[in-house]
């Protein structure tokens, strides 16, 4: 895939992902560009059709995942998931940083592709905390809850896995949390861009001096 390096950020549901890249959003307007995912879940007050996600029957998402046209997809609390590549393609087309906000499945997916990102993962301090970010977002069913937090004690398990995640960050203070994740992210970036104004440096010696 062409453009900047991605970002991928995942982590249990309610461990706080959307409320960190939405920061990070905000402060680099320009720089960071959001993929917008589709699903096949209902929108939340005050989310956006084509801004938060696409929002598609069952049927019209399998329909796109059977024609190609997304990068990965998966099944999370009853309702499906996925990247499309045009999602994708539209952050890079504006020579943009693309996030990726996706579950456990789809980080393992993305290890499958070429997309290459920088692996971040956001948890909660506990599992106490985050059943409790959860219940107070007021925005899921008892039942979606349970699911929800039996796919995070499975997440929080996993993501200690050494070299699944490039960075994983506990947001406890939000503050913290965001700051870990902007010197994460940006470190990551200055670095790649280093090496390739040095490899640009180094071939232009090969032009000045064959
Ligand atoms: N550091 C924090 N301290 C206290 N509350 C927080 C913190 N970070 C996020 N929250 C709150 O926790 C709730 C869950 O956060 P958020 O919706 O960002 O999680 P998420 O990981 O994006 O969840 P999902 O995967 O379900 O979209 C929100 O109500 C948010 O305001
Ligand atoms: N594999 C993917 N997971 C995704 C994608 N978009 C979002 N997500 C993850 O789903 C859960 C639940 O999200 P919610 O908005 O219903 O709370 C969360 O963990 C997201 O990271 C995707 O395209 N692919």
């Amino acid at each position: 895939m062409a453009g900047p390096r991605p970002v991928v950020m995942s982590g249990p549901s309610g461990a706080g992902k959307s409320t960190l890249l939405k920061k990070l959003l905000k402060e680099f307007e320009g720089v960071f560009g959001f993929s917008v995912s589709h699903t096949t879940r209902s929108p939340r007050p005050g989310e956006e059709n084509g801004k938060d996600y696409h929002y598609v029957t069952r049927e019209v998402m399998k329909a796109a995942i059977a024609n190609g046209e997304f990068i990965e997809n998966a099944e999370f609390s009853g309702n499906m998931y996925g990247t499309s590549k045009a999602a994708v393609q539209a952050v890079q087309a504006k020579n943009m940083i693309c996030i990726l906000d996706i579950d456990m499945q789809g980080v393992k997916n993305i290890k499958r592709t070429d997309l290459n990102p920088v692996y971040v993962s956001i948890q909660p301090p506990s599992m106490e905390i985050l059943e409790k970010r959860l219940r107070d977002r007021k925005t899921e069913s008892e039942e979606s809850l349970q699911k929800r937090l039996h796919a995070a004690k499975v997440d929080m398990e996993i993501s200690k896995e050494p070299g699944l995640f490039d960075v994983v960050i506990i947001n406890d203070d939000l503050d913290v949390a965001y700051g870990k994740l902007k010197d994460a992210v940006l470190e990551v970036i200055f670095f790649q861009k280093k090496i390739l104004l040095n490899s640009y440096a180094f071939y232009s010696l090969f032009i000045i001096f064959p």
